[in-house]
């Protein structure tokens, strides 16, 4: 079973034009991921650069691409779970930066923190050789079209926030039974400036244990954060559940208790796994005994050779 790889390229309502380069997206991040650990590769590294890759790739609310403040700028949170040790790095409200998932790494590797913000991550991306890159290079006009649109007196939030959800996340066991979880977003269109969502908050937007396994998560911050999902749903795995029974009871909840709408990647400790989501859909992948699985739509299930490139 292992090693084994599942990521997820966000939770919502993907528009019908970007369902396709979603699931590309997501398939492309599972390969890397899963030919860092069938090399030997720790679970660390497979999440950092699966999510690095949906992070880099425009198509997702991560890096380039995230979604746009209310001023129109880009400000992004990332997370990374070390199950081992229990270490983890994060970054929230980080700008000027292609790829926060590593700069949220390093915070784990390099300070005796779990978590710097705003300008001074910056300061600490730039002591660590990190190059800034200029705002426009991750704004796509994709993001400015509905940074626009939300703004018109007749603008549809929910809509428009079910739109472009897309939110990246990763969870991964290696062939040494280490596991680790990787979470990256721009956050909600037009939140707030200085707004930190569910993803740098170790609990909510991600959990990764060795003894349990490991959980990112996807959908409304707020509703994720109130419930604390990743670590509820290793909670019910802890009592027996399986990793799609924890999943799905923790996403009922979420919704029973706060009306929040989301999905989730799991792995458990001996790599089974799952991808649930109680929003309309969710672009997910993953790779196991050199099997790709993938899908985006609730009953969706398809398989591939690993190997197979499309
Ligand atoms: N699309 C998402 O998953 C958004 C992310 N959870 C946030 O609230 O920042």
């Amino acid at each position: 079973m292992l090693p084994v790889v599942v990521v997820h390229g966000g939770a919502g309502h993907i528009p019908k034009e970007r369902t396709e380069e979603s699931t590309i997206g997501v398939k492309e991040a599972a390969r890397t991921g899963y030919a860092i650990l069938q090399r030997g590769g720790s679970a660390v590294d497979a999440v950092v650069e699966a999510v690095a890759l949906m992070e880099t790739n425009p198509r997702f609310n991560a890096g380039r691409g995230s979604v746009l403040n209310i001023k129109g700028e880009v400000e992004m949170d990332a997370l990374v779970m070390d199950g081992r040790t229990l270490d983890s790095g994060a970054v929230s409200a980080v700008r000027r930066i292609a790829n926060p998932v590593q700069l949220a790494r390093l915070v784990m590797e390099k300070t005796k923190h779990l978590c710097l913000t705003a300008e001074g991550a910056s300061k600490f991306a730039r002591s660590m050789g990190v190059p800034e890159v200029p705002e426009e290079s991750l704004i796509t006009d994709y993001a400015k079209m509905r940074w626009k649109k939300n703004l018109e007196p007749d603008a549809n939030p929910v809509e428009c926030q079910m739109g472009k959800m897309g939110t990246v996340g990763a969870v991964a066991v290696d062939m040494d039974g280490n596991i680790a979880c990787a979470t990256s977003t721009g956050g909600m269109i037009n939140k707030m400036e200085g707004r930190v969502g569910d993803t740098p908050c170790v609990g909510c937007g991600g959990y990764a244990d060795n003894k349990i396994g490991a959980v990112s998560p996807t959908g409304h911050g707020e509703a994720i954060m109130k419930v604390t999902l990743s670590r509820l749903v290793l909670f019910h795995m802890e009592q027996g559940k399986t990793p799609e029974e924890a999943s799905d009871l923790a996403l009922a909840y979420m919704k029973e208790r706060v009306d929040g709408l989301g999905g989730v990647v799991v792995v458990d400790h001996n790599g089974t796994w799952a991808a649930r989501f109680s929003s309309l859909q969710m672009s997910w992948a993953a790779a196991q005994q050199g099997k790709l699985h993938f899908g985006l739509f609730h009953g969706d299930h398809f398989t591939e050779p690993v190997e197979e490139h499309t």
